[in-house]
């Protein structure tokens, strides 16, 4: 055992001897630059070449990794066995992580790459203006040296594109809308969202299945559309005009829009902006992959007449308007203009959708509704302005059997032919909307024979006063009243909107426009 300690000391003697002598031989600057020679040595041999992606780039986060995550998210929960799960805020879903110095193989057009999440101490924190994770998290992609190219010019690029796809698919959609009187929140902002949760998608939504197609091909060519709209110069933007009675399903299809696309809704209550110039400031705080909606547009800023205004002057052109229901302005000077202080024109508004400012974003919808059409001035609807003007109708045969699968779960033959016969045959003749027939299949729903008899009895009620009133052809005030009457009831117009009746007439006028 003597003789063991005795051997070791010298060893340790010798071991140090050699080491002072390497020392004063081969200075600290030496040795480190025969390192990096040997490093380069083997990287000169080696297949493969490395990529550190590294969670914090400097003091900022860095996008890539986040995106790697994600992107890698989607293998790895088909692959790992070990995985760390994460839920964001604001997102139903759940991600999944590679752990710790976990590894993936990932092929990208028929090249495979390795993926390694490398997960260290932080050695000391350093000086920034927020605290750094004591982690140091990174993901190194080995790629071999032959397809260096290929990664650098494509991999990464794609991998960030579908990190935002899986992003916005995972992530609630928020519905925002701007705050009374245009106060801004804490965090400075005009607008305030909360998660938004409508169900209502193309599959639900009741209308002829040609023109709801049409629809989705358009929105699907407009989300993909950014190299055309760069080639062609024109702002990546596409307007939408819902028009159509009440109940018809106009909120529906933006929520449908919305969910199809994976965008968030800005709600845009005009009676809420004061002037142009603040209207233009929430356009700026608007994100892109958004729709800006700006519901019953007829009811909340009268758009119709540019008659001159009857001031002494006669310079004031009637482009100005009031931003209070139609109802409630009065006849005389209705609006006043931006001098009122409270009002937004039209010019303004065009300029809100159309004009320089509408390119301060990209990849936005306008989608505006209205009931009266025929109430809106034609420079909002001349072509260009507002790209689609997508028609609302009532109730059609095709569109009453998605209602029918919707709340009965009745498919295609599950209904007795006859049946089926009996309601087409009178379904166009009750002019009835997917909203009214909503409600009579929402309350026979657990008796679904007795719900479509009730339908059914319903829709002929409808159809022969229909017949009735349309036979007459001197109709007087009374049935008119009538009509009226009923209609309100079933439709629960919003104030300052006009009955259904005078909706149709100006429908006939606008046929021209129509999406059929
Ligand atoms: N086309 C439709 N497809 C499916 N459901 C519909 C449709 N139209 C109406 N509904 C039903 O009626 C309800 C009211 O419809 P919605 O609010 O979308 O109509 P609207 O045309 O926007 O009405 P308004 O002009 O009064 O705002 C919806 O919650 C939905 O359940």
């Amino acid at each position: 055992m003597k003789e063991f300690w005795t051997t070791m000391a010298s060893v340790m003697g010798v071991w140090a001897f050699c080491q002072s002598i390497l020392h004063t031989v081969f200075p600290p600057e030496l040795r480190f630059a025969s390192l990096k020679l040997f490093n380069r040595i083997t990287n000169w041999f080696s297949l493969y070449c490395y990529y550190d992606i590294t969670e914090i780039d400097g003091v900022n986060t860095n996008e890539l990794y986040n995106a790697v995550q994600l992107y890698l998210s989607s293998s790895a929960s088909i692959i790992g066995n070990r995985l760390s799960l994460t839920r964001g805020l604001n997102s139903s879903a759940i991600t999944f992580g590679l752990s710790n110095n976990d590894c993936l193989v990932d092929v990208y057009n028929g090249v495979a790459v390795l993926w390694e999440h490398v997960v260290t101490q932080r050695q000391s924190q350093t000086f920034s203006w927020r605290p750094l994770p004591e982690e140091k998290r990174g993901f190194t992609l080995r790629v071999r040296k032959k397809d260096k190219s290929l990664i650098l010019e494509s991999y990464l690029d794609f991998i960030m594109e579908k990190a935002n796809e899986i992003r916005r698919k995972n992530q609630d959609r928020l519905l925002y809308t701007n705050s009374r009187g245009g106060s801004l929140d804490s965090r400075g902002h005009p607008w305030e969202s909360v998660p938004f949760k409508h169900p209502s998608t193309f599959d639900t939504l009741a209308m002829d299945p040609v023109k709801k197609s049409e629809i989705m091909d358009d929105l699907q060519d407009f989300a993909k559309g950014e190299v055309f709209y760069q080639k062609t110069g024109r702002a990546w933007k596409r307007g939408y005009l819902l028009y159509g009675p009440p109940g018809t399903g106009k909120s529906s299809m933006i929520a449908a829009m919305a969910n199809y696309l994976g965008y968030d809704i800005y709600d845009l209550e005009l009676t809420e902006v004061n002037n142009n110039s603040e209207l233009r400031k929430l356009l700026m705080k608007t994100s892109s992959k958004s729709i800006i909606v700006i519901e019953d547009i007829d009811c909340s800023i009268n758009l119709t007449n540019r008659k001159k205004s009857n001031n002494s002057s006669g310079r004031n052109k009637n482009y100005d308007v009031s931003v209070s229901p139609p109802d409630m302005r009065g006849g005389s000077g209705s609006g006043g203009g931006e001098e009122g202080g409270n009002s937004i024109t039209l010019s303004g508004l065009l300029n809100f959708t159309d004009g320089l400012w509408s390119c301060c974003g990209s990849e936005r919808i306008f989608v505006f509704t209205t009931n009266h059409i025929e109430k809106l001035d034609p420079a909002l609807l001349r072509s260009g302005r507002m790209d689609m003007h997508i028609f609302m109708s009532y109730c059609s045969f095709p569109a009453l059997k998605i209602l029918l699968k919707n709340y009965l779960e009745y498919e295609e033959g599950d209904l007795e032919r006859e049946m089926l016969e009996n309601l087409e045959e009178v379904i166009d003749k009750a002019e009835m909307t997917p909203a009214d027939i909503s409600e009579v299949l929402i309350k026979n729903r657990r008796d679904k024979d007795k719900a479509v008899r009730e339908l059914l009895e319903a829709l002929r009620v409808r159809a022969e006063k229909k017949r009735e009133k349309g036979g007459s052809r001197e109709r007087n005030s009374t049935d008119v009243e009538d009509e009226e009457e009923e209609k309100r009831a079933l439709e629960s117009p919003k104030e300052g909107c006009e009955s259904q009746e005078s909706f149709k007439k100006g429908e006939e006028d606008d046929d021209d426009e129509k999406i059929h």
